[in-house]
């Protein structure tokens, strides 16, 4: 199968070469596309990557009838709708790590700048203006440097910013006083923040709880004559209120790379001396682009052809070294799920894994997506994947629970499945075995050994001599072979189970008649 991918924004070449040197990939770049361009191509695309510019709206992914992932070259996702992504089941990626330096650097540079009025006087000269005394900065050494948001940028900026001697006040929701100590920079709360800093520089993604973050009541709480900086992400700065905090004199200036609206033009902060700006430069470095289209290029086509993404933003990463230990369980989970889904006569209301022996050391949550997914896919087809299975297991009001346990009574590994409906609980085990793959072992509480594949039959049936006869006769009159046979039960003359594999498909009509036998309570064929 050969992928189509789109290249909406401009991206090094670097990235772009392997997808196009991919003889799985077929790539379109085309930089111009407007939004009711991008809605009527979409559909076509299997992949579609992007830089800040175009917005990946829900419109858009509605129209994206084949899109399997968007990659994103750079950190910030909020041009994409990840909700509407992962509800489709459309997975987004970025690359996060490729830009950090060039945005920190970046800062400084925005920081150094607005401190020592460098493009007012330079413009200045440039308009013939020779005017030292107009243009006296200030000093940052010894002064107070507030970070709001101590991610990857943030920390970098901290960072360099102690070679300028400055003192960091920062505060981040993930950061501690012991993290701090160790970064050797101050730990405040956001108001301490506000309050004690002399210059602010921003570092959060824009969120829900950061839009606006500055506001006409956090630049009151802030020291007159404070300097702001935000090289993060426009609309965490209301630039109305910052345009009036500078106007009353509060605020001595700010240095923007990132606006409310982009392309930012024609804007009133642009009017006022002391607001110094750039075009959203941040990442604008050769090396940061290179660095980004590689990622993201990359896990494109990873994913594209199989492989586990190293960047995913609507799924939790799983390092690698992780991901080599669990990946061999990814078809035991799927498959326990397709088979249990056919022994729940009834609307599942709830899904509890336990996860025994090797496994209750292991990062669990892939494989949780994965048994979702297998349950799932009966009822959902190929719309459910790796990406949605949670969000649509939770749109069904089925609520999903981990257990994890070191018992895994005789096992090395163990994975247990059950499911809840109304009046029943059913479950289904099953282990990995070396060089045998997956095996079911348990069905509710009877022993089995089958492998999860090919066309399977289970029959609950009554203790009693001659059924095991009267079904296989059944079957070789319907001229159905059995290729492996299980029994098991739970006393003597009680309920018991049979499992069979068998060579084709059986008919509706056949599986009816073998229900019509009296000792035999319940048929179910599978096919997995
Ligand atoms: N100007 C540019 O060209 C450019 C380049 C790269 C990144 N960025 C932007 O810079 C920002 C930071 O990027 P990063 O790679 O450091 O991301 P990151 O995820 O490593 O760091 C973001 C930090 O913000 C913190 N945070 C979240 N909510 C917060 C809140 N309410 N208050 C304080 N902190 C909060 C998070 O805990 C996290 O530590 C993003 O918005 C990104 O899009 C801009
Ligand atoms: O979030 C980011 O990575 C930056 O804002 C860079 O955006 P860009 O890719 O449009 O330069």
């Amino acid at each position: 199968m050969i992928f189509n991918v789109l290249i909406a924004d401009p991206l090094s070449e670097d990235g772009v070469q392997p997808l196009r040197e991919s003889e799985d990939i077929n790539i379109e770049v085309n930089t111009d596309l407007t939004d009711a361009d991008l809605i009527q191509r979409i559909g076509k695309f299997d992949g579609l990557i992007v830089r800040s510019q175009t917005k990946v709206t829900r419109e858009i992914i509605q129209h994206a009838d084949n899109l399997k992932i968007i990659g994103r070259a750079g950190v910030g996702v909020d041009n994409i709708d990840l909700d509407a992504a992962t509800e489709r089941g459309i997975i987004v990626v970025n690359a996060p790590n490729g830009n950090t330096n060039s945005a920190a650097e970046h800062t400084m540079a925005m920081l150094m700048s607005l401190t020592r009025n460098i493009p007012q006087a330079f413009n200045a000269l440039k308009n013939n203006e020779w005017n030292r005394k107009k243009y006296v900065g200030v000093e940052v050494k010894n002064k107070t440097l507030g970070v709001i948001g101590l991610g990857r940028i943030g920390t970098e900026v901290s960072s360099r910013a102690k070679g300028q001697r400055l003192n960091i006040i920062a505060y981040d929701p993930f950061l501690t006083e012991e993290k701090a100590d160790n970064l050797g920079i101050r730990f405040g709360t956001v108001e301490d923040v506000l309050r004690e800093a002399d210059f602010i520089t921003v570092h959060t993604p824009l969120l829900k709880e950061t839009k606006h973050l500055l506001n006409k009541e956090a630049f009151q709480m802030m020291k007159d004559g404070v300097q702001i900086v935000n090289c993060a992400r426009g609309g965490i700065i209301d630039e109305d209120a910052l345009y009036e905090a500078i106007q009353s004199g509060k605020v001595a200036g700010a240095a923007m790379d990132v606006f409310e609206e982009e392309p930012f033009l024609d804007n009133k902060l642009l009017e006022l001396p002391e607001v110094i700006a750039t075009p959203h430069l941040g990442a604008s470095t050769v090396e940061a682009q290179e660095n980004v289209a590689v990622d993201v290029c990359q896990d494109v086509i990873r994913f594209l052809t199989g492989d586990s993404v190293r960047n995913p933003v609507n799924l939790p990463s799983v390092p690698q070294e992780i991901m080599y230990k669990i990946e061999p369980y990814f078809m035991l989970a799927e498959k326990l799920g397709n088979f249990l889904i056919h022994l729940a006569d009834e609307v599942i209301e709830e899904v509890n894994i336990y996860y025994a022996g090797d496994l209750n050391e292991l990062e669990v949550a892939p494989l949780t997506r994965n048994t979702v997914k297998g349950l799932l896919q009966r009822h959902l087809g190929d719309h459910v994947n790796d990406v949605n299975a949670l969000f649509l297991a939770e749109q069904k009001g089925i609520s999903v629970h981990e257990n994890k346990t070191s018992r895994a009574k005789g096992f090395t590994n163990l994975l247990t499945v059950e499911v809840k409906t109304k009046s029943a609980v059913r479950s289904v085990a099953g282990t990995l075995l070396n060089g045998l793959g997956p095996r079911i072992v348990k069905v509710d509480h009877y022993s089995v050994d089958f492998t999860p594949a090919g066309h399977l039959v289970v029959i609950h049936h009554q203790d009693q001599p001659g059924v095991i006869g009267k079904m296989g006769s059944m079957l070789a009159r319907n001229q159905v072979n059995i290729a492996t046979m299980q029994v098991d039960r739970s006393d003597i003359g009680g309920d018991a189970i049979m499992m069979l594999t068998i060579d084709r498909h059986p008919e509706q009509e056949l599986l009816d008649q073998l229900h019509e036998l009296d000792e035999i309570n319940d048929v179910t064929a599978i096919d997995l």
